[in-house]
């Protein structure tokens, strides 16, 4: 009630809490929009996020997050706030996934066993939203809690695996995921609870793997070479081998020969199909019935709870990637440095797009060559774009771009063409490096940062 007179607001209520019990084999799928937060305890009993376990009594606060808690033995969840959804699901395939695990896990020991032996190379291949992150995640995660140190490679450009969307990443996993951030947080990121990563980033700046293949094939090839570098670097690495994360545009038949490069490059040996029979008949008849090096498939069931995401739903994700990048979390906040620099001192690269000039306009026998990456000149067209801070040197050859890893991002933040000069945001101070800035279609310009 407001106070008379003074016209005081009435205090806002305070969130609901409430006491959810889970039973044996069941998961609470649970949904909080972007804006507002979900606070979650175990109380009792055992329980895990995407194989990642929650200890008991501490808080976790969640927010733009679609996720499930799991328990294996019952459990009790103390919540405060209001999920968008929050339902038990029976329909949980978490047998198959930790059969599938324990099988992984018998590959690495014997790897082990042999000082120096190859642990598995797994690549998740499945239609959009078919859960392949949540199992790439819980097999990490499971991985990790066995004692081993699983490269794990995003190949998905639509969402950045400890870093931005636009992006390829692995990263080596030796501590615990962080529940609360999906995969944890980079060294970009600040001091947290869970240790930081350090993920070895490329940037391919396009949401589909066919929007420019030649780039998305020498990127990813790339990242072979240093997953397999890195997974020889120990013999705990070798063991633990790799697990690859596709993007759910390869689940069609005109991208087969793109899984095939990836199955090739990465030396895959089994491959897991979720949620698509047709995909894996189409597999196994491709790698597993092949005469020549065969590959395992392997179908899992898609999770019941596992939710397809509006377009609106992964634009904001994208727009709190970016601005978690440059201004941190609400529990750990950065301060980015803000840049004047000139039009001079900018060089810059935009990801090569295919021409929209028709191929009957070509002269007969011309086919469009798509180029890696264009030279342009700064403009006001940059206004709002994140920018990729390349570890290449000006002089070298775009095809060597397409070997070099991302320093880090800067952000356009406004343009002056009167003047010459762009306002630019960095994550650290100094001065620009003078280094290759490649420029995107994707993730798309974010206004309001
Ligand atoms: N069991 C579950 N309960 C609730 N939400 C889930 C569950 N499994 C997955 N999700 C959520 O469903 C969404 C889609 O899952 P996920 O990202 O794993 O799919 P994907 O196949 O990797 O998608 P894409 O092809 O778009 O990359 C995610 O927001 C994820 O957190």
């Amino acid at each position: 009630m407001s106070v008379p007179g003074l016209q005081l607001a009435e205090a806002p209520d305070a969130p609901a809490e409430r006491t959810i019990t889970i039973n044996a084999g069941r998961e609470w799928c649970f949904e909080v929009s972007h804006g507002s937060t979900l606070e979650l305890k175990l109380t009792h009993g055992t329980a895990e996020i995407f194989g990642t376990e929650l200890p008991l009594s501490q808080k976790f606060t969640f927010s733009g997050t679609k996720a499930a808690v799991y328990t294996w033995n019952g459990c009790t969840l103390e919540i405060t706030g209001s999920p968008s959804v929050g339902y038990i699901s029976e329909e949980v395939p978490m047998s198959e996934y930790i059969n599938l695990h324990f099988a992984l896990e018998k590959a690495r020991g014997r790897a082990a066993e042999l000082n120096g032996g190859q642990g598995p190379r797994v690549m998740i291949v499945g239609p959009e939203d078919a859960g392949k992150t949540s199992l790439v995640k819980t097999l990490a995660g499971y991985a990790v809690r066995s004692g081993r140190k699983p490269v794990v490679v995003n190949l998905d450009p639509k969402e950045g695996m400890l870093s931005l969307p636009g992006t390829l990443t692995a990263v080596s996993f030796n501590t615990i995921l962080d529940v609360e951030e999906g995969w944890g947080t980079s060294l970009t990121s600040g001091p947290g609870p869970v240790p930081a990563k350090t993920p070895l980033v490329y940037y391919y700046g396009m949401e589909r793997p066919s929007e420019n293949e030649k780039l998305y094939r020498k990127l990813s090839a790339r990242m072979a070479l240093a997953v397999t570098s890195k997974l020889s670097s120990s013999d705990v690495n070798r063991a633990s081998g790799c697990i690859i994360d596709t993007s759910g545009l390869l689940a069609s038949k005109q991208s087969y020969d793109l899984i095939s490069h990836i199955v090739a490059e990465f030396s895959v040996d089994t491959i897991v199909v979720l949620g698509s029979e047709r995909l894996y008949s189409d597999m196994t008849r491709r790698f597993e019935e092949r005469a020549q090096n065969p590959v395992a498939v392997v179908k899992l069931q898609k999770s019941g709870g596992c939710v397809d995401r509006e377009e609106s739903y992964l634009k904001q994700t994208r727009e709190t990637a970016i601005k978690g990048y440059f201004f941190g979390e609400p529990k750990r906040t950065l301060s980015p440095y803000t840049l004047t620099v000139g039009f001079d001192e900018m060089h810059l690269w935009k990801v090569g797009e295919v021409s929209n000039i028709g191929a009957e306009l070509l002269p007969a026998g011309e086919t469009h060559s798509q180029p890696l990456y264009s030279k342009i000149e700064p403009s006001v067209g940059l206004q709002h774009a994140v920018l990729a801070v390349l570890n290449a040197d000006l002089g070298d050859k775009e095809e060597v771009f397409a070997e070099s890893t991302v320093m880090g991002f800067v952000y356009v933040s406004s343009v002056d063409d009167q003047k010459r000069i762009m306002k630019i945001l960095t994550p650290v101070s100094g001065r620009l490096p003078k280094k290759p800035l490649i420029v995107g279609a994707f993730p798309e310009r974010v206004s309001n940062l």
